[in-house]
């Protein structure tokens, strides 16, 4: 045997005995013992070995990672997601409900956006109040709440008379959907063990956009029916409303809760229901003196909110939180998400079905790529997620603006003015060109086209009780249709709708895996237990805010500075967010819940990577902090 080969072996032999006793040593002390960790200059003088016993070392943790997770964890992070499966479905359903809700019940303009906000707005409102709910009754109580909820909101939209009924079952929704949206990931974070907590809580985001790709495929389907499909689209959410509900009366409360609350005797119980049969007195004796230290740091009584603002580290923490959230709407994610059928028509694509079948593709990508963000939080960490998918973000939607900006040089222009005298008062007949007159809600564009080129077009007034057709004119329904004769409504026939497809494709590749999950991620975690309920209801406020804020103006804003005009502000404001979260989101990666609270003692804004990231990555496991240990303050690591 080769010297080399055999010192390899040698090492492998030897790491396998270090992982070995590191196992022992979780077993015999629970699962966090403490060891510290190599410095850096034995890391360099093993660097030689580490390609070699890189694989070994993966094998080990996997099976490490096995014996210190349960099952139940998943159990207990699916059935939660459940929650996130919701919020996805029923935001993401109105938008192909509408299609249909809009003919049968004959909705003006101003209905169908009360009933795609109303839900949107209702979900600020609760998101707000869960705080004082998860803080009293705790986080089980409220998971079941919000599925009861859901349950009740699913059969009155589904068996709903009226507009006005159907007001009412889309607030009833929205209520339950604020819950979910800031317990779900706080559940999940107080009961996931370090080393799996992001993605544990990441997989609740997965359930989100599984959700609205559930929702865009059940809108397809549906939108074939000639009679009622919208009480099915409405309606099915029942199905995992009911499922949460009888999960959870089976499932725990958190024990991280229930030791606040000195409920210990249970906390204790519950700890080691999740954790399996390990022995989880360290953990608990941990979880139980930072939350005395927590609380003794912060003050005692007053309001949490107050007590979160004058208390520096969960001041700077509140500020990230719900600095992430709103950067993730202001990226312009719902603006994708609730239009995108339309952005696509506007881009040029002209039937109505191609268009929800596309925007379901495009529900589909932003499913697939929050898997890579399931698969990417524990391996490259949060901060590093969130800005390369903000980079991401950004550029592509340049591509899209840049699109629009092609499309729109290349408009084609309008030949014919007719005017009616049934609608004096119109501007549609002064417009020069397709793009302006598409900019105008009250017009829409009425074109023959052969194999080569456009002609004989016009800009005429849309016809009010349906946008399919103009008011009058070759358009209308009055006159049948001639082969060759079009009416395009909210869009321009244009050679580069390809562009707009590509550029919402490539958005949700890079928003997907990190600017959507992330902030809920980093939410769940960067909070003192005192401060998570709060925090959490603020910052998904913050989020269900901008959320009703963006995707309300969005077509006021394409209005005023043109869709490239919009898709460019959202590129600016991305870039903003990149700035933001370069200067202020550490590294939470692999760190225990009552650690983190520490990142945030500097400085907002100095923080920057974590002093944990090439530790963390060398030796993958988790990584803990200790406080200042040493005269100089110096700090030491110690991993598992
Ligand atoms: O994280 C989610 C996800 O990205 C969804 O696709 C989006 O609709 C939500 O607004 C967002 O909070």
């Amino acid at each position: 045997m080769s010297r080399k080969s055999s010192d390899n072996e040698y090492n492998l032999r030897s790491l396998s005995n270090l992982m070995g006793e590191r196992r022992k040593k979780v077993n015999d002390d629970g699962e966090r013992s403490l060891i510290k960790a190599p410095s850096s200059s034995s890391i360099n003088s093993q660097g030689s070995t580490a390609a070699a016993t890189g694989d070994l070392e993966r094998a080990a943790r996997k099976q490490f990672q096995q014996d210190v997770t349960p099952g139940f964890v998943y159990v207990l992070a699916i059935f939660s997601a459940l929650g996130g499966f919701l919020f996805g479905y029923d935001t993401g359903v109105v938008s192909g409900a509408m299609l249909l809700l809009k003919k049968e019940m004959n909705l003006s303009a101003l209905w169908q956006e009360l009933l795609v906000s109303s839900t949107v707005g209702s979900a600020a409102v609760s998101a707000l109040a869960g705080g004082a709910l998860n803080g009293v009754f705790g986080r089980r109580v409220c998971i079941l709440l919000a599925s009861f909820i859901f349950s009740a909101g699913g059969i009155v939209l589904s068996v709903s008379p009226t507009k006005e009924i159907l007001l009412v079952g889309r607030v009833v929704v929205g209520l339950g959907i604020g819950i979910a949206s800031m317990t779900v990931p706080v559940y999940i974070a107080e009961a996931a063990p370090p080393q799996l907590r992001g993605q544990l809580v990441t997989i609740n985001t997965l359930f989100i956009t599984g959700g609205q790709f559930i929702a865009s495929v059940i809108d397809g389907a549906f939108s074939y029916l000639p009679k009622d499909g919208w009480r099915y689209m409405l309606g099915l959410s029942v199905v995992p409303a009911v499922l949460q509900f009888l999960g959870f009366l089976f499932l725990p409360e958190s024990p991280r809760w229930l030791i606040q609350k000195g409920k210990t005797q249970k906390a204790r119980r519950v700890l080691s229901q999740i954790r399996g049969n390990q022995n989880i007195d360290e953990e608990y004796e941990s979880i139980k003196s930072s939350i005395d230290e927590e609380e003794k740091e912060a003050g005692g009584g007053g309001l949490v909110i107050w007590r979160m603002l004058t208390y520096a580290p969960a001041r700077r923490a509140l500020i990230v939180g719900c600095g992430l959230q709103m950067f993730q709407q202001l990226s312009g994610i719902n603006t994708v998400m609730y239009y995108s059928a339309t952005i696509l028509q506007m881009s040029g694509v002209k039937d109505d079905k191609m268009a929800i079948w596309l925007s379901a593709v495009t529900a589909f990508t932003n499913f697939i790529f929050t898997l890579f963000g399931v698969w990417l939080v524990e391996k490259v960490g949060r901060r590093k997620l969130t800005l390369g998918s903000l980079t991401g973000t950004s550029l592509s939607l340049l591509v899209l603006a840049i699109g629009f900006l092609l499309s729109a040089q290349h408009s084609p222009p309008v030949i014919l003015h007719p005017t009616d005298p049934s609608t004096p008062n119109s501007t549609c007949s002064q417009y020069g060109f397709c793009d302006s007159c598409m900019l105008d809600p009250g017009c829409g564009f009425c074109y023959q086209e052969n194999s080569s080129s456009i002609f004989a077009s016009s800009c005429v007034p849309v016809n009010k009780a349906s946008t399919e057709e103009a008011e009058w004119g070759r358009c209308s329904n009055a006159t049948v249709m001639k082969e060759g004769i079009f009416w395009a409504y909210n869009y321009c026939p244009t050679p580069y709708s390809w562009t707009a497809l590509l550029g919402l494709i490539l958005y949700l590749m890079c928003f997907a895996p990190g600017m959507g999950p992330m902030p809920w991620t980093v939410n769940s975690e960067i909070y003192p237990l005192w401060a998570r309920s709060t925090g959490n209801a603020c910052s998904a406020g913050v989020n269900w805010t901008f959320n009703v804020l963006v995707s309300l103006t969005f077509l006021h804003v394409a209005q005023y500075l043109t869709y490239y005009g919009a898709f460019f502000l959202y590129s600016g404001l991305a870039t903003v967010g990149f700035l933001f979260v370069f200067g202020c989101l550490p590294e939470t990666k692999g760190r225990r819940l009552e650690e983190i609270e520490s990142l945030f003692e500097n400085q907002l804004c100095t923080c920057g990577a974590s002093d944990s990231d090439e530790v963390s990555q060398d030796y993958g496991s988790v990584i803990h902090r200790e406080e200042n240990t040493g005269p100089e303050n110096e700090i030491a690591y110690i991993c598992l």
